[in-house]
């Protein structure tokens, strides 16, 4: 079984966004956060961190977690007309009364650096230029830097979310894949799985895909960050279980984490650069 990393890939990614970063004005990303999940808030840190590290300037607006839904709209409205900011991203979740894809709206697609504004999706589901998701193209990302063949070959998504699962969906249906998207109210989950070459795993729930829903020799992707007990993070997958069975998986933490947070980057250092 080979052991998909997404370390190096994101390195090598991180790279090539520190060359665009540094070959013009410096991008500025703006991440809008209103919430108290740790996770997330991990995640912020992690990126304004990793900004720093390719010569992108990363401001954070965190609104808090009491923020309404007016406050955050007008916030991104402001950073989308706003001259010196280059990406805009608006963390999730969002308190109850927020919805992110109604606030997304108001981010000027061409600064949607996670293609979280309808637009984008629409846009990527018509073959016309946007920036994806980052997690949605890092799952890309990984199969194309690992030389997985997707032509012809079925894909299995688990998750219909509007960040991954839909739009990774389009992403492979570009790629000429036969794309089957699961979800929780699939009946017989395994029967389904079990048909893929390629399953990407991206429903949010620790442990959700075991061997009987893995063909032997398929490609697994694991996008699940599930919190544990201890303070950690887990897949979706059980990486014990499934390493028996497929040719191929991600590890959780190690996957398709890295290889988001770079990419996010190279994104805004993209978006910076635009005509
Ligand atoms: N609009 C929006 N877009 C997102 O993409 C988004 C979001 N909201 N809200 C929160 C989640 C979470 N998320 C992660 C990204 C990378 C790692 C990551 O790099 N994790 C490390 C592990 C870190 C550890 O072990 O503590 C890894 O996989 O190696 C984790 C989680 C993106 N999210």
């Amino acid at each position: 079984m080979r052991t998909l990393n997404g370390k190096n890939l994101a390195a090598a990614i991180r790279a090539q966004a520190e060359a665009e970063a540094t070959a013009g004005p410096q991008p500025r990303l703006a991440v809008v956060a209103a919430t108290a999940d740790e996770a997330s808030l991990w995640y912020v840190r992690s990126i304004a961190k990793a900004a720093a590290g390719v010569g992108i300037a990363c401001d954070v607006v965190d609104l808090g977690a009491d923020a309404d839904a007016g406050q955050i709209g007008a916030t991104l409205s402001r950073l989308s007309s706003d001259p010196q900011v280059h990406g805009v991203m608006l963390q999730t979740p969002l308190p109850a009364g927020a919805s992110a894809q109604q606030l997304a709206a108001a981010i000027d697609p061409r600064k949607d650096v996670d293609g979280a504004n309808p637009l984008s999706l629409g846009r990527l589901a018509a073959g016309l230029p946007a920036f994806p998701p980052a997690t949605a193209a890092a799952v890309l990302a990984l199969l194309d830097h690992y030389e997985v063949e997707l032509e012809g070959r079925r894909a299995v998504v688990v998750g219909r979310s509007t960040v991954v699962g839909k739009p990774l969906a389009h992403l492979l249906l570009d790629r000429h894949a036969t794309v089957t998207v699961a979800h929780s109210r699939t009946r017989d989950l395994a029967s389904v799985t079990s048909t893929a070459d390629v399953l990407v795993a991206a429903a949010g729930r620790a442990g959700l895909i075991g061997a009987a829903h893995v063909a032997p020799g398929a490609v697994v992707i694991d996008v699940g960050t599930n919190p544990t007990e201890d303070g950690g993070l887990t897949g979706d997958v059980d990486f014990e279980a499934v390493s028996g069975v497929a040719g191929a998986l991600t590890p959780a933490p190690g996957g398709v984490g890295p290889v988001t947070t770079a990419l996010l980057l190279r994104h805004t250092a993209r978006a910076a650069n635009l005509p």
